[in-house]
C-alpha cells in the first residue's frame, strides 16, 4: 500500500503559556514600523532593482512616513554598497529618518557593512545568525553554545567595537535570531540574554531584539504566545525594543503581526504590499489598514494608495493582486446584487459625520484616494440595487421602486444575452433608448396650458406627432397630466390610467431638468412605466406619458392598430 505522503510532515506544538494575555489585548496605538522593501523584498526579487528604483522606492518610503528603513545588505553586491554611500553623500536622509542595513554575522561582511555606513549621522547594525536546530545541524555542523559563543556573542562585539571606533555616527543596533520561528524557545532567550549583555544594551540605549518568523510554521497564535513567551521571559526586557519580523508562508502573516503586537512587540518590519521571500513579508500596509479602519492613526500615510501601488509595481517589477487587501483594483466593488443593494441604501442612509458603517465596505474608498465610481459594477450576478445605484450616481436618476424592478429586467435580459459585464454608459444607454427615447409612434411636440381657476380646471391643448405627421390634441383635467391624458384616451380610444407618479430635479441652477416616471395602464395591458427628463416640469410630464404608451403598444405588438383622429 502507497504511504500517505502528509506523514512526511509534522504538526507543530504549541506553547505551554496557560495565562497568555495577548488574546485579550487591543491595539491602541501604531507600533514602530520598518520597512525592508529594500532589503528583504529586494533580495526576493527576480531582478533586484538598480540605484534608480531604490533611490524611488527610499524617496516613496520616507513621504508615506516611516522613520526606519533597512535600506540594504551593503557586503552583498557593489550596487548594494553604492547605494548606501549615495544616501549618505548626497545628504539623502531627512534628520528624522534612519537607516538601517543588514549583515549576517560573519565578520569580513561586518567589516563592509560599516565601512558602507561612514559618514552616516544614525544609523542600525542589523546582525543576524540563524539559531534554529536544522541550521545548526545542516549548515554550522554547531552546538547550541557555538552559535551563541562563535555567531552571536562574539560578532556582537565586533559590531560594538566597530561602532566604538567610529563614533561620528549615532550607532543603534539589532540583532534577529534567524529561525526564530523554527527554534526552541529557551535556546532562543538563552541567544538573546546573551546578545544583549555583549551590545551592553541599556534603557537608554536598547538593543532592537528581532523575532522573525523566518518561515511561516504554525497558526498565528502560536507564533503570538512565542513573542509573548520572550517578551515575559527575556532577562533585561527594560533594554530591548522588541521587533518582529513576519513572513507569510502559510498566508497568516498579517494575523501573526497582529497577533504578535498584540503579545507585547513594539516594532514590526514588513513591506509594502508584502512582497519578499517566497509568499512574502508581513504587509506592512494591510495592518496599518487594519488599524485606521479601527480607529487607531497608523501614522502612515495611504492616502492616495494607487500612486503607491504604481511605485511599487514599478519598483518590484511585480504586479499587485486585483483581490490585494485595500489597494486591489477590485476590493472596493460590490457585483452581487444583494451586497450592491446594502450598500445603496446605507450610503442613502449615512449622514456626513456618522461613523464608518457600511455593509461589504469596510474601509471609505475615499479615504485612500479611491472614488465610488468602482464600488458597484453590474454582471450577471446583479440586482436592481446595483443597477439603480449606477443610474443614480452617474446620472442623476432616482428610480421609484418599481421601476427599478422593471428596468432591471430589461438589463437582466441585456447581460444574459451578451455574458457580460454592463459598465453605468451601458445602462445609462439602455435606460434612455427603453424610456427617455420611447417617443414612437407618439411624439410630444408642444404644448399650451390655461388654468380655470374658477373651475379649479386646466385646459390643456397638445401638438404631438403620429409617426412624424402633426396631430392636435386637447382636453380638460385637474392638472395638465389629467387633461392630457383626457385627450390621449380619446385618440386612442382606450382608457389610460396612471397608477404611479414620481418626479424630481437633476441638476440645478440653468441646466437643471425635471426627470419623471410615470406607471401607467392601457386599456386592459399589464401596467408599466414611462419616462422623460425636460427643463420643464410640465413637459417632461407629458413626454413621459406618451413613453409609457408607446412601451405598452409596442409591447402589446399592436403598433399598427393605433388610430388617427
Ligand atoms: C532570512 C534572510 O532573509 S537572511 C538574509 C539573506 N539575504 C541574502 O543572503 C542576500 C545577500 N547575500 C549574498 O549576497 C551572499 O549570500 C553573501 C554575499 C552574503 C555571502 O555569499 P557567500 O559568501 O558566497 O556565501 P553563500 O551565501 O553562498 O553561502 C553561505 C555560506 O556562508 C556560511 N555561513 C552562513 N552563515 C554564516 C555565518 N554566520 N558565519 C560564517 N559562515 C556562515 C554557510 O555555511 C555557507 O558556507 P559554505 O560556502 O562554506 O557552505
Ligand atoms: C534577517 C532576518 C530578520 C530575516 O529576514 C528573516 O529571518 O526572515
Ligand atoms: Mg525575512
Amino acid at each position: 500500500m502507497l504511504k500517505d505522503p502528509s506523514t512526511k510532515y509534522r504538526s507543530f506544538k504549541p506553547v505551554h503559556l496557560r495565562d497568555r494575555q495577548w488574546p485579550d489585548t487591543v491595539l491602541t496605538r501604531a507600533p514602530i514600523w520598518l520597512s525592508t522593501d529594500l532589503r528583504d523584498g529586494n533580495q526576493a526579487l527576480i531582478e533586484p532593482m538598480n540605484v534608480e528604483r531604490k533611490l524611488r522606492m527610499f524617496r516613496e518610503l520616507i513621504r508615506i512616513g516611516f522613520k526606519e528603513i533597512e535600506v540594504g545588505f551593503p557586503s552583498a553586491s557593489q550596487t548594494e554598497f553604492d547605494f548606501v554611500r549615495q544616501l549618505i553623500e548626497k545628504n539623502m536622509i531627512p534628520d528624522d529618518v534612519t537607516i538601517q542595513v543588514l549583515t549576517p554575522a560573519r565578520e569580513e561582511l561586518i567589516r563592509r557593512s560599516f565601512e558602507s555606513l561612514k559618514g552616516a549621522k544614525r544609523a542600525i547594525v542589523h546582525v543576524y545568525n540563524a539559531v534554529a536546530p536544522i541550521m545548526r545541524r545542516v549548515v554550522f555542523n554547531m552546538s547550541q553554545d557555538q552559535v551563541l559563543n562563535e555567531l552571536a556573542v562574539k560578532h556582537a562585539r565586533l559590531a560594538r567595537q566597530l561602532a566604538d571606533e567610529n563614533p561620528g555616527t549615532d550607532w543603534r543596533f539589532e540583532y534577529s535570531p534567524e529561525m526564530f520561528s523554527g527554534t526552541e524557545l529557551d535556546f532562543s532567550k538563552r541567544v538573546v540574554d546573551a546578545v544583549v549583555e555583549a551590545f551592553g544594551a541599556t534603557r537608554e540605549k536598547p538593543l532592537i531584539i528581532n523575532l522573525p518568523s523566518t518561515v511561516e510554521h504554525s497558526t498565528p497564535n502560536i507564533f503570538a504566545d512565542m513573542v509573548e513567551w520572550m517578551h515575559r521571559n527575556v532577562a533585561k526586557r527594560e533594554a530591548i525594543i522588541l521587533s518582529i519580523h513576519p513572513h507569510n508562508d502559510r498566508g497568516t502573516g498579517t494575523a501573526a503581526g497582529e497577533f504578535a503586537l498584540m503579545a507585547g512587540a513594539d516594532r514590526i518590519e514588513g513591506t509594502l504590499f508584502g512582497n519578499g521571500e517566497r509568499t512574502g513579508n508581513f504587509d506592512v500596509v494591510n495592518l496599518a489598514l487594519n488599524l485606521y479602519s479601527q480607529g487607531v492613526d497608523p501614522q502612515l500615510d495611504f492616502s492616495d494608495i494607487d500612486a503607491i501601488r504604481q511605485v511599487v509595481e514599478y519598483c518590484n517589477q511585480l504586479p499587485v493582486h486585483p483581490r490585494h487587501p485595500y489597494v486591489g483594483d477590485l476590493v472596493y466593488t460590490s457585483f452581487s446584487g444583494s451586497h450592491q443593494d446594502a450598500i445603496k441604501k446605507a450610503f442613502a442612509a449615512r449622514k456626513e459625520d456618522d461613523i464608518w458603517e457600511m455593509p461589504y465596505l469596510p474601509l471609505d474608498p475615499k479615504d485612500l484616494g479611491r472614488s465610488y465610481e468602482a464600488v458597484i459594477r453590474v454582471n450577471s450576478q446583479s440586482g436592481k440595487g446595483g443597477i439603480s445605484y449606477l443610474l443614480e450616481h452617474e446620472y442623476g436618476l432616482s428610480l421609484p421602486r418599481r421601476l427599478q424592478i422593471e428596468f432591471s429586467q430589461v438589463v437582466q435580459e441585456a447581460m444574459d444575452e451578451s455574458g457580460r459585464e454592463m459598465t453605468a454608459e451601458d445602462i445609462g444607454g439602455i435606460f434612455t433608448q427603453q424610456y427617455f427615447d420611447a417617443q414612437q409612434p407618439y411624439a410630444y411636440v408642444a404644448h399650451h396650458l390655461v388654468e380655470d381657476s374658477k373651475r379649479n380646471e386646466v385646459e390643456l391643448s397638445t401638438e404631438i406627432e403620429i409617426d412624424g405627421r402633426a396631430q392636435k390634441l386637447s382636453g380638460r383635467g385637474n392638472g395638465p397630466i389629467d387633461a392630457f391624458i383626457a385627450g390621449l384616451s380619446q385618440l386612442l380610444g382606450e382608457k389610460i390610467a396612471v397608477v404611479d407618479y414620481h418626479e424630481h430635479a437633476i441638476g440645478s441652477g440653468a441646466d437643471a431638468a425635471a426627470a419623471t416616471y410615470i406607471e401607467l395602464r392601457l386599456g386592459d395591458s399589464k401596467a408599466l412605466f414611462g419616462a422623460a427628463r425636460d427643463p420643464n416640469i410640465v413637459t417632461a410630464s407629458l413626454k413621459a406619458i406618451l413613453s409609457g404608451v408607446n412601451r405598452a403598444l409596442a409591447l402589446r405588438g399592436s403598433v399598427g392598430e393605433r388610430r388617427v383622429a
